[in-house]
Order: C-alpha cells, then structure tokens, then sequence
C-alpha cells in the first residue's frame, strides 16, 4: 500500500484541538502519514480565563526538524499554521521552494476567542512572503481582511473582493472562509482561482465549538493534496470533512470546544 506523506510547520495547542494536535488527528484520519516542525507552543491558564500563553521555539530547532523530515524522510504535501516570527515565516517560504510539494498556507493571526492579533510585520511576511507560494490560502474573514487590506469584510462580495486580491499575491487557489461569522444561513467559503468564483455552501451549524476548525479543514486539504487528488476535489472532500466535524464538536471545559475529528468516520460521511 502506498504510504503518503505530510509535514506540518505549525504551533502545539496543548488542548489539543487546533494546531499541529489538530492537523496530525486530520491526517490520520485522512489516511496520511504525518510529520511536524513545531514553532510555537501555546498553553492557556484556567485560573486566568483561559488566557493564550504563546512560547516560541527557537529557529535553529525548526531547521533541525525540518531536516529529519525534508532532507531524511521526504514528503508529499505540506501545510504551514502558526509561524509567530518573520525568520520562520520565510522559513516556511524557503522549505516550499525546496520540496516543490503542493504547500497550504492557513495564515493563522488569531486564535478564536482572543484578540490577540499577530505583530503588523507578520501579516506582512505572510503578504509578501509565503502566500505567493501557496497552492492553497485559507484565511478567515479577519486574515483575509489584512491580506487584502480591505480591511473588516462581511458580505460575499467583500470575501470575493479580497480573494481575488490575494491571488493577485501569488497564490494558486484561494479560499476565504465564511464560516460562522458571515451573516448567511450556510457556512460559505469563497474560492477563487483566478478565473471563476465559486461558492462553497454547507450546512452551517449553531455552535461555538468551533475551536481549531481552520487547522482542521487546511490539514484536510493538504491530506488530500499529499494523495496527488486534483486541488478542487480536495477542497471539497475537506469541506465535507469539516462540516461533519463542527456538526459533532463537543466542549471540553467551560472555555473551549474543538471539533470532532473521527466524526465522518464515527457518525458517516458523504465523500
Ligand atoms: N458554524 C459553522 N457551521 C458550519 N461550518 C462552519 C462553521 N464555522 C466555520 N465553518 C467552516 O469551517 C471551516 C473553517 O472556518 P473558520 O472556522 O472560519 O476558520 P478559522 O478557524 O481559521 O477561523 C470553513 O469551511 C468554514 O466555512
Ligand atoms: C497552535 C495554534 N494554531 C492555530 C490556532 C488557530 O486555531 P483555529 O483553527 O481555531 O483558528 C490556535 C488556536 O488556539 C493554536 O493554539
């Protein structure tokens, strides 16, 4: 049986819902072998509620891991998550140049349910830097909002708008997600591939068990992609793939509720 490779460069959500946590229990469920650089660690304080603690792993750790894993092992696809500096952002960019593999970019600059925006040089690297190497961007509607510069964006239009001006950057495909803070009554994505905008609708679901949703659908793109699939079928299998898993997402504590990975496995799944 063919073994199919990922690697992830991303940070560890130790409530293990989003980050590389998030993209190693997508890749499995996926069929796909996973590795991970890790960046950063966040841990989070339940005597302070549930404050982001973002702790950085220095650049000469990432280069090691990414040898073991590029130069020793080899890989399929890869998909990149919270970098947290500019030397790690062109990192990432260098290590796409290098596999020449189909590369996700998810420009992760928050994490739900904090403000905590990344530095502006950050958005920038990310602008300039490593969205023009993209096969796929993935930005929510605030990320999309700074890569654009349009700033707030919340209608359709706006999401079209802002995906065309980030594939102006470089990037192949682009998908702004809607999700739940759209004012829509589907969850809608926005892909654009520099010739025809296409809608993506699924079921939105009432919750706000959302935490690691992003990581989640970008690591199934990139499971898919690393299985040689065409980009468009992977973003649709990965849309389905996180549909069903915000229809069965759970909290964990009064202050974080991830999605269910094993849920098209678990309850069914339509692709
Ligand atoms: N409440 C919801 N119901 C259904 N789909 C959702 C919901 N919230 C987000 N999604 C979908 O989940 C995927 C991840 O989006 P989102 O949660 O906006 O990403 P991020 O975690 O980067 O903010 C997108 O396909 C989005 O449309
Ligand atoms: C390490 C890490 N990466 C990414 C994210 C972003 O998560 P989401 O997919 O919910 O946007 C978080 C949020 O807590 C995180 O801790």
């Amino acid at each position: 049986m063919a073994v199919y490779k990922a690697l992830t460069i991303a940070g560890s959500d130790s409530s293990g819902g989003a980050g590389i946590q998030a993209d190693l229990k997508t890749f499995q469920e996926r069929n796909v072998y996973g590795m991970t650089a890790l960046t950063t660690i966040v841990a989070m304080d339940p005597e302070n509620n549930w404050d982001h603690l973002v702790f950085p792993i220095s650049i000469e750790v990432v280069r090691e891991q990414l040898k073991t894993i590029v130069d020793g092992i080899g890989i399929h696809a890869l998909k990149t998550g919270m970098l947290g500096s500019v030397e790690l952002i062109e990192l990432a960019a260098e290590t796409i140049d290098k596999t020449g593999v189909p590369a996700v970019i998810d420009p992760v600059m928050v994490c739900k349910g904090t403000d905590e925006v990344l530095h502006p040089e950050l958005a920038d690297a990310l602008r300039e830097v490593l969205v023009p190497k993209a096969t796929v961007v993935t930005p929510n509607l605030f990320e999309a909002g700074q890569l654009s510069k349009l700033g707030p964006i919340a209608t359709v239009e706006q999401m079209k708008e802002a995906a065309a001006r980030i594939h102006a950057l470089g990037a192949q495909i682009v998908v702004v997600k809607g999700g739940g803070k759209l004012q829509h009554q589907a969850a809608v994505d926005v892909l654009y591939d520099g010739h025809a905008f296409d809608v993506l609708e699924s079921d939105r679901i009432e919750t706000t068990y959302t935490h690691g949703a992003g990581c989640t659908y970008s690591a199934a793109i990139t499971a898919e992609l690393a299985k040689g699939r065409p980009v468009r079928e992977a973003i649709e299998t990965a849309k389905d793939f996180i549909t069903e898993a915000i229809r069965h997402s759970f909290p964990l504590n009064q202050y974080v509720g991830p999605t269910l990975h094993a849920a098209h496995r678990v309850y069914g799944a339509s692709r």
